[in-house]
């Protein structure tokens, strides 16, 4: 096995471009959110997806505490809101740059998000620095899904598209 660095290990990631979502939680625990690209879907029966969370981060109490998260899709328009829950901002600052509502769990749910999954933590692996989170799907909301904000090569991005009036529900329908 050959002895990989971190910061090797990071330069390798970093060719790997990844959706931007923000993650948040509310609750007993507090309210709190941090960007995030480190999520996938796990299955669709159950509708599950992973988050991965630092143990460092000012979210991580809030989170498990309140064992639900909401994970908001950001689209283009979001890039300056995810500097903002990207670290070091206080919790009140960075919530009070965008609107919210809530779904089932009282997690915070982006306005105008690329798309919503409030859900409930059902199980929690610890590896490394970090807790993987499966986290179940319990209430979904979706609007315009035009564009996504990228993170890639430790910059920015945009995926998209744009000129189609019908692409939200050809999406929808799985239609290229
Ligand atoms: N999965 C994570 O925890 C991620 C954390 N970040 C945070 O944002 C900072 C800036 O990131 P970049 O500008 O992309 O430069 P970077 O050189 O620190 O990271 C490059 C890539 O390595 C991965 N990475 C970075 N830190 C990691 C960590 N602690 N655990 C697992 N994977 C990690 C991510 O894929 C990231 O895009 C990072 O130092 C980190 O604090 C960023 C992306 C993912
Ligand atoms: C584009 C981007 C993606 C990130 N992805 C993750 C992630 O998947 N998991 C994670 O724990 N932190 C991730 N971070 C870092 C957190 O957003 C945040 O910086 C970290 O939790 C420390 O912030 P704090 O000041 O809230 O403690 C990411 C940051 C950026 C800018």
């Amino acid at each position: 096995m050959q002895d990989i660095a971190p910061q090797d290990y990071r330069d390798a990631m970093a060719c790997l471009g990844a959706a931007v979502s923000i993650v948040t939680t509310d609750g007993g625990a507090g309210r709190a959110g941090f960007s995030a690209s480190a999520i996938c879907s796990v299955t669709d029966d159950p509708p599950t997806l992973l988050v991965c969370i630092n143990r460092a981060s000012s979210a991580y109490a809030g989170v498990t505490g309140n064992k639900v998260v909401c994970v908001n899709v950001l689209s283009a328009r979001h890039e300056p809101l995810s500097r903002l829950f990207g670290g070091k901002v206080p919790a009140d600052e960075r919530f009070a740059a965008a609107a919210w509502s809530t779904l089932e769990t009282g997690a915070p749910v982006l306005a105008d998000g690329a798309a919503a999954f409030d859900c409930r933590i059902a199980s929690v692996v610890n590896v490394g620095t970090h807790d993987v989170l499966f986290c179940r799907v319990v209430a979904l909301q979706r609007s315009g899904c035009l564009d996504n904000l990228i993170y890639f090569g430790r910059a920015y991005h945009t995926v998209g598209v744009t000129t189609r009036a019908e692409a939200g529900s050809d999406l929808a329908h799985g239609r290229s």
